[in-house]
C-alpha cells in the first residue's frame, strides 16, 4: 500500500490557531446528585456535585459509590463467574479463578468465562431491562460506563474500587438513513459507532474488564509486572491508555510498517514499551504467547476471555438502543475472531436471561486479503487452514492464524451466521460510498458494508430487515488510505468514488466558471 502523501494534499496549510480560554469548567452549573453518608447509614441525603465529578464537600466519584454501596447494596452481591473450557460439555469440571492467570484449558484449548447463570436468573428479564436503563448518561462510579452499567454481567466480583475505566462504551447508533436508501434500498439500517471512543476503537470494551481485574491483582500482589499484547495497532492503543491510566507497565509488540501512524503513535505517546518487530501481526502474536508464558507478564489479547466479557456488552447496549428489540442482522468485520463470538455471546445471554426471545443473525466480513473464516466457511466448515495474511488497507484484521477461531465457529453456527469477504476495490469503494453519506469510517468497517452490499445484491438481507453495521475504529486513525483513494493514488483501482480537490486560479472569473460547471452537474433532487 502506498504510504506517501499525495501533492494533491500537499497544498492544504496547517494554521496554528491560539487555544483563548473558554471559561473555568470547575464553575460548571451541571449537578449531578451523590450520597452523603449520615450516622444512620440507612438515611442517604443527597448533596450537589459538579459535572468535575468532585462535590461540595470535596467526594469524588470513586468515594460517593463506595458510600453509596454501603447504604444501597447492588445486586452483584451474590454473583460469580469463572473461567471454564470453551463449549466444553455438561460433564466437564475444569474451572479456575478469574483471580488465576490462565488463558488455556488443561487441553490446550480456549478458555470462556462462565458466569453463574441461575443466580442471574433469580432476576426477571425486566429487572436487568430496568437496572441497565437507569444507569444510561450517569456519572455514577463506575456504571457511567457502558461495559460497567453491565457489571453483574460482566465482572460481579471485582470492587468498584479497583475498576479502570475511561466510560468507554454508549456509543452511538447511527441511522444510516441516506446511505441506506441511497445505495441499499435499504430503509432501516444502522451503523454502531464503536470506533467513537476513548482510543477511537471498540478495543476499549474489552481493555477496561481486562485492565481492571490486573489492578485487583497487582493489589493480591499476584505476580503480574506488566501487561502484554501482539497488536495490529488498536489492542495496543487501547492496553497501553488504561494501563497508563492506573499506573501498570504496558508492553506491546508491533509489526514493522504494518499499522497506521495515528495507531502507532498512541501507545508511544501512552508510555508503554513499543517493540516494533519484523514479521506480521501472526508472528508477533506468537511471541507474545511464549513471552507471556516465561514473564509476568499478562496477557491482553483476546486469546484471555476476559476482554470479550467486555466487548459483548456492545450487543447489549444495541438491544437496549431498540428499546429492546432485536435487530435482524448484526454485521460484523472480523481478524482475530473474538468479536465476534464477544456479540453472540452479549446476545445470547440476553435471550437466555429473559431480556429479549431471540437473537439476530451474525455476519462476519474478512478482507478477501486476510480471510481464513471465509474459505473455512465455503469449505463447508471443513478443514480450517491458517494462511499467510497478504496486506490489506483493512490493516487492523491483517491476520492469518486467528486465535478465536473456534470461537467464531460456534458464534456463526448458532446463530445461523454467514461470512462473505471483501476485495480491496469493494471495500475502499463502500468506505467511500459511506464517506459520501456524511460518515468518516475506517476500512474495516469498509469491509463490512461490502457484506452488506453482497447479501442485499443476493436478496439475503431484505430492504427492511432491520440491519446493524458494527464500525469498529474510528476513521481518523486511518486517513492515509482516504487520502491515497482520493488522490486517485492506488495501483489498479479505479477509485470510483474520489473526490480530488480542484485546483483554481486566484481570480474571481475562474472560481465562477468550476463552481458553475459543478452547479450544472448536480439535479436539485439528488435524493
Ligand atoms: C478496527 C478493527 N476492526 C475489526 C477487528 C477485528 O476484531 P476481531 O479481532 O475481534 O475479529 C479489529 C481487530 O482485530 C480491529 O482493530
Ligand atoms: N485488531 C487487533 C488484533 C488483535 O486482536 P485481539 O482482539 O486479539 O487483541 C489489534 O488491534 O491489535
Amino acid at each position: 500500500m502506498s504510504t506517501s502523501s499525495s501533492s494533491l494534499f500537499q497544498s492544504a496549510h496547517l494554521h496554528l490557531i491560539t487555544a483563548k480560554p473558554v471559561g473555568d469548567r470547575r464553575r460548571t452549573t451541571h449537578f449531578i446528585p451523590t450520597i452523603k453518608a449520615s450516622s444512620d447509614s440507612s438515611k442517604q441525603t443527597t448533596t450537589k456535585t459538579t459535572s468535575t465529578g468532585s462535590s461540595s464537600k470535596g467526594c469524588n466519584i470513586r468515594d460517593s459509590a463506595r458510600l453509596l454501596n454501603l447504604s444501597n447494596p447492588q445486586p452483584d452481591q451474590n454473583l460469580t463467574a469463572k473461567y471454564v473450557p470453551f463449549n466444553a460439555g455438561p460433564t466437564c469440571t475444569e474451572s479456575y479463578s478469574l483471580d488465576e492467570v490462565v488463558y488455556r484449558s488443561q487441553s490446550g484449548g480456549l478458555l470462556d468465562v462462565q458466569h453463574d447463570m441461575d443466580a442471574l436468573k433469580a432476576f426477571p428479564g425486566s429487572y436487568w431491562r430496568n437496572l441497565f436503563d437507569s444507569r444510561v448518561g450517569k456519572t455514577t462510579w463506575p456504571y457511567g460506563s457502558g461495559v460497567w452499567s453491565k457489571k453483574e454481567w460482566v465482572l460481579p466480583e471485582i470492587s468498584s474500587d479497583d475498576i479502570v475505566s475511561a466510560f468507554e462504551g454508549n456509543s452511538n447508533l447511527f441511522w444510516a438513513e441516506r446511505f441506506g436508501k441511497h445505495f441499499l434500498s435499504m430503509n432501516d439500517l444502522w451503523v454502531k459507532h464503536c470506533g467513537i471512543s476513548h482510543t477511537g476503537s471498540f478495543k476499549d470494551l474489552g481493555m477496561t474488564v481486562l485492565v481492571s481485574q490486573v489492578n485487583r491483582l497487582r493489589k493480591m500482589n499476584k505476580p503480574v509486572v506488566g501487561v502484554g499484547c501482539a497488536s495490529t495497532g488498536d489492542t495496543s492503543a487501547a492496553l497501553s491508555a488504561y494501563c497508563a491510566s492506573a499506573g501498570i507497565p504496558s508492553i506491546v509488540f508491533l509489526p514493522a510498517n504494518k499499522i497506521s501512524m495515528a495507531q502507532l503513535v498512541q501507545p508511544i505517546a501512552n508510555g508503554a514499551f513499543v517493540l516494533s518487530i519484523d514479521t506480521d501481526f501472526d508472528g508477533c502474536m506468537q511471541l507474545i504467547r511464549e513471552i507471556t508464558s516465561e514473564l509476568p507478564i499478562y496477557l491482553a489479547n483476546s486469546l484471555n476471555s476476559l476482554r470479550l466479557e467486555g466487548q459483548k456488552t456492545a450487543a447489549i447496549e444495541i438491544l437496549q438502543q431498540f428499546d429492546w428489540e432485536v435487530p435482524d442482522w448484526v454485521v460484523v468485520p472480523g481478524g482475530n475472531l473474538g468479536n465476534i463470538y464477544a456479540f453472540y455471546k452479549g446476545f445470547h445471554m440476553c435471550k437466555e436471561l429473559g431480556l429479549v426471545d431471540r437473537i439476530p443473525r451474525l455476519v462476519c466480513a474478512q478482507s478477501a486479503n486476510a480471510n481464513p473464516l471465509y474459505l473455512y466457511y465455503k469449505s463447508g466448515w471443513k478443514e480450517f487452514k491458517p494462511i499467510r495474511a497478504n496486506s490489506t488497507f483493512a490493516s487492523a484484521i491483517q491476520i492469518g492464524d486467528p486465535v478465536s477461531i473456534d470461537r467464531a465457529v460456534y458464534a456463526l453456527k448458532n446463530s445461523d451466521g454467514i461470512v462473505e469477504e471483501a476485495t480491496e476495490e469493494e471495500l475502499m469503494d463502500a468506505m467511500a460510498q459511506a464517506d459520501s453519506t456524511g460518515m468518516f469510517i475506517c476500512p474495516h468497517t469498509g469491509v463490512a458494508l461490502t457484506a452488506l452490499f453482497k447479501l442485499r445484491n443476493r436478496g439475503v438481507i431484505g430492504p427492511s430487515d432491520r440491519t446493524v453495521v458494527v464500525s469498529t475504529a474510528h476513521g481518523l486513525k486511518f486517513t492515509q488510505s482516504k487520502i491515497d483513494y482520493h488522490s486517485n493514488n492506488i495501483k489498479d483501482m479505479a477509485c470510483r468514488f474520489a473526490n480530488p480537490p480542484v485546483s483554481v486560479k486566484a481570480d474571481f472569473g475562474s472560481v465562477m466558471d468550476v463552481l458553475k460547471k459543478y452547479l450544472g452537474s448536480k439535479t436539485p433532487n439528488f435524493d
